[in-house]
């Protein structure tokens, strides 16, 4: 069977466990002296992320979520590659790209000590199709669960041409109450108003989220922190290679029209999605590797 298997090839004894989640989907259970996680090979999505010493989970997973082949799970840390949002072309390929839709492969687990554990998933250029990318590739996808969750997502140009690509970690976040939480880092940015044509606007103050927002902030600093008076903490967010952040929540009115979300869910996330977005274009030259770096760790108040 092909969870025994994997298990035999990538499980750590009392650290790190593949067992058939949800779907059928092979999952990555790591508990280790600092947290404990849960990982999905499917999308390369990591699902959830504890620390020990947090009563909640640092991510939200919509209990609604499908578990089916081409559908993206919602929640935790879908990975938007080679294209966030919209397909760029206009030729009908899934939004954010098609990595999250689709399953990876387990490449290495390694115990770095009782306190942390590192996961790498591979996506490799066999998944080719006519309408989708034809530009040859490996994505290499490093999780290290500690005391804070490490993402290192490495684009390879493995053929003979350049290639563009946008990209994100579309973070669901766990919040106390979406009406209290303020976000800081990204005051006096400028920001895409998706929700206004794309009008470009300036911000001002710490975000705040009072209705339906979704809002593409460019030259954003590269530090940003979410801080929540009801779960009491903060989750600070450091991501050197980017200058684009994303921040999203459905709110009540678009919340309902999602199958996979329940028309409540909003109140219990935000989304801060950094990553190389809109004209953050990242080009690869043939045989050159880029690399999307994100480190999310917790602060209690
Ligand atoms: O429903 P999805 O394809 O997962 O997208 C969910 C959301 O992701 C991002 O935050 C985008 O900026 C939004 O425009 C989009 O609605």
């Amino acid at each position: 069977m092909e969870i025994q298997r994997l298990n035999s090839d990538f499980g750590i004894a009392g650290q790190l466990d593949i067992f058939p989640g949800q779907g059928g989907f092979p999952m990555i259970k790591i508990s280790n002296g600092s947290a404990k996680a849960l990982i999905s090979v499917y999308g390369g999505q990591v699902l959830s992320f504890q620390p020990h010493d947090q009563v909640e989970d640092v991510l939200f997973l919509s209990q609604q979520s499908e578990y089916v082949a081409g559908k993206a799970i919602r929640g935790g840390i879908p990975v938007c590659w080679p294209w966030f949002g919209p397909d760029p072309k206009g030729l009908q390929r899934p939004n954010h790209g098609f990595v999250r839709n689709q399953f990876w492969q387990i490449a290495n687990t390694e115990a770095i000590n009782g306190a942390e554990t590192k996961v790498s998933l591979m996506f490799n250029e066999t998944f080719k199709q006519e309408n989708t990318w034809r530009q040859p590739f490996m994505l290499m996808l490093d999780i290290t669960i500690g005391t804070s969750l490490q993402l290192k997502l490495t684009t390879f140009n493995t053929g003979d041409k350049p290639f563009s690509i946008t990209q994100a970690f579309h973070c669901y976040f766990r919040v106390g109450d979406i009406k209290r939480v303020k976000v800081f880092g990204l005051e006096d940015c400028d920001y895409f108003d998706k929700l206004d044509q794309g009008s470009q606007k300036t911000q001002h103050g710490a975000v705040t989220v009072s209705r339906e927002v979704d809002q593409i902030y460019i030259d954003a600093v590269k530090k940003l922190q979410i801080v929540d008076p009801v779960l009491k903490r903060r989750i600070h967010i450091s991501s050197p290679n980017t200058s684009t952040a994303v921040v999203w929540n459905p709110w009540s009115k678009t919340s309902m029209k999602m199958p996979d979300l329940a028309n409540l869910d909003y109140q219990k996330f935000i989304c801060v999605e950094a990553g190389n977005i809109a004209f953050d274009l990242i080009k690869i030259q043939p045989g050159s590797q880029f690399s999307l770096e994100a480190n999310y760790s917790l602060l209690a108040d």
